[in-house]
Parts: C-alpha cells; sequence; structure tokens
C-alpha cells in the first residue's frame, strides 16, 4: 500500500515587500528508495524580521537544506506554510557550489540573471564591492573557488532580491578566504539590504553573520532555541565574536 505521505502546500502571498519572512514547517517525511519513510522534519517554526539575517544551525541530517528548499519553493511536499516577504520579489539562492556556466565570462554568468528589463543595468558597483572588477571577461575555469563563491554571491545580489537563501556557501575554503568572503557577504548585503537565511554548521560563522540563530535539534528536527544578536555588526571584531561564541556554546550544549 503507498506510504501515507500528507502533501500539503501553503505558500501564502502577502501583501506588501516589508513583511516578515514566516517559516511553519509541521512535517516533513522523505520516502527513501527503498520504500522506508525519513521523518526529517517535526516542527520547524521561526520568523525572520524584515531586512533581517537568520541563521540555521543543527547537527547533521537534521533537515536544514530541507528547510531552505520549502522555503525556496523546490520542495512543495510539507506540512505547514511559508510566508515571503514579497510573494511577487525575486528569490536569490546560493549554495555550496557556485554552479556558473563555464562557457559564460564572470559578467555573462551574473548578467544572465538579470531581467530583461534591467539586462543592461550598470553592475560596476556590485562588481567594485564583491572585488571582481577586474574578473568581469574572465570565465569560471579561471577562477578559485573564493573567487567562484564571490561570482555566485554577486549574481544573487545582483537580481535585487526579496529573499535571499544560503546553504553554506563559504564551506570547504581556507578561514582566511572565508573569513574574507564573510566581510564582503556582509558588505554587498548592506549595500543591497535583503531578508537573508542561511544554513551553516559553523557558529563562529553564524556569530559573525547573524542577527538571530535559530538552534535546531536532531532529526525529526524542531526549534531548540533562537538567539538574537543586537552588536552592531562593526563592532563584532575576534574578541568579541570568540567570546558570543562561547556564551552561545555554554547555553547550547554541544553547538561547537
Ligand atoms: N530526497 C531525499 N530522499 C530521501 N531522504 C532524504 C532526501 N533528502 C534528504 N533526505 C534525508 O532527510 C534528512 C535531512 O536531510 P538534509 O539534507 O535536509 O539535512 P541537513 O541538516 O541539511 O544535513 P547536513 O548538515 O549534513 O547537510 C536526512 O536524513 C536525509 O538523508
Amino acid at each position: 500500500m503507498a506510504p501515507n505521505l500528507r502533501h500539503e502546500t501553503n505558500i501564502t502571498a502577502p501583501t506588501n515587500a516589508s513583511r516578515p519572512l514566516r517559516v511553519s514547517i509541521t512535517g516533513k517525511t522523505f520516502e527513501g528508495a527503498d520504500g522506508v519513510l525519513v521523518h526529517a522534519i517535526e516542527d520547524i517554526a521561526f520568523e525572520a524580521p524584515a531586512g533581517s539575517f537568520t541563521t540555521l544551525i543543527g547537527p547533521s541530517g537534521c533537515g536544514k537544506t530541507t528547510a531552505l528548499r520549502i522555503v525556496l519553493g523546490l520542495d512543495r511536499h510539507f506540512e505547514g506554510g511559508v510566508s515571503r516577504p514579497d510573494p511577487d520579489g525575486r528569490i536569490a539562492a546560493v549554495f555550496q557550489e557556485p554552479r556558473l556556466l563555464p562557457w559564460r565570462t564572470v559578467e555573462q554568468n551574473i548578467r544572465l540573471a538579470l531581467s530583461a528589463a534591467v539586462e543592461g543595468e550598470n553592475l560596476d558597483d556590485l562588481f567594485a564591492i564583491v572585488g571582481l572588477s577586474e574578473m568581469r571577461g574572465r570565465f569560471p575555469t579561471e577562477l578559485s573557488l573564493g573567487l567562484a563563491r564571490r561570482v555566485a554571491l554577486a549574481r544573487a545580489f545582483a537580481i535585487r532580491p526579496s529573499l535571499l537563501l544560503l546553504d553554506e556557501p563559504f564551506v570547504s575554503l581556507d578561514e582566511m578566504t572565508a573569513t574574507r568572503l564573510r566581510r564582503l557577504l556582509i558588505e554587498v548585503w548592506s549595500a543591497r539590504r535583503t531578508t537573508a537565511l542561511m544554513v551553516t554548521h559553523n557558529l563562529r560563522e553564524a556569530v559573525h553573520l547573524s542577527d538571530r540563530i535559530i538552534f535546531l535539534t536532531e532529526r525529526p528536527s524542531t526549534v531548540r532555541g533562537v538567539h538574537v544578536i543586537d552588536q552592531p555588526r562593526n563592532e563584532r571584531d575576534a574578541e568579541w565574536r570568540e567570546a558570543e561564541t562561547r556564551r552561545i556554546a555554554d547555553k547550547f550544549s554541544g553547538v561547537l
């Protein structure tokens, strides 16, 4: 007999662009190739204020990417609902893999994401912020992973998304490159502010970037707790970040 999976999707349509992102996933089950059901998400509910930066952290396999895919609209087979900041707005996603077209230049890769209406837009400022001004004519094969990820970030911001989703965007980079890219992300996000939701395993990264961190339990995941960070980003030096990371680790055991 077919497994009794409930397939309910409710992507509600907010009426203006300054609404928060509201996520309430009250159930997500996968059916594996062998027919075995995997109960991935029990109850992930949170609100990300408009223009804020929210991060999801949780143990491996607890359903973070699944939650992100649901928010992105790539997976509609779940219970619950997602209310996006702007139903007509664009959503940008940055994945671990930069996913660039190898036969297109850096600039062509970025412009491909633009709608016809803004195809010819002057992107000089954006290229300058992300440090790619000299790389516009290069091809992806000529770029390091760090540079390719810059292109992926630039492409995401180029479309001026009303919602930006990031799935471990700086994983597998050396720490110096990752730190540089985090600073760059904050710079470009400050210049082109949008509601951002990121998934990471890296608590220090979350402390550097986020306004709020949502901690998830083991699978099937629920929200274990929320930590709000009020410290302005320009006052989050290395010492403060380390102290804050320790404070959080004391509050949520096992997160480091
Ligand atoms: N398409 C699928 N079919 C079956 N099971 C799946 C599928 N996608 C994910 N799962 C399972 O759902 C659970 C959650 O997966 P998900 O990738 O969302 O976790 P995650 O928290 O992002 O993991 P990680 O931190 O390791 O990247 C895992 O047990 C995974 O094996």
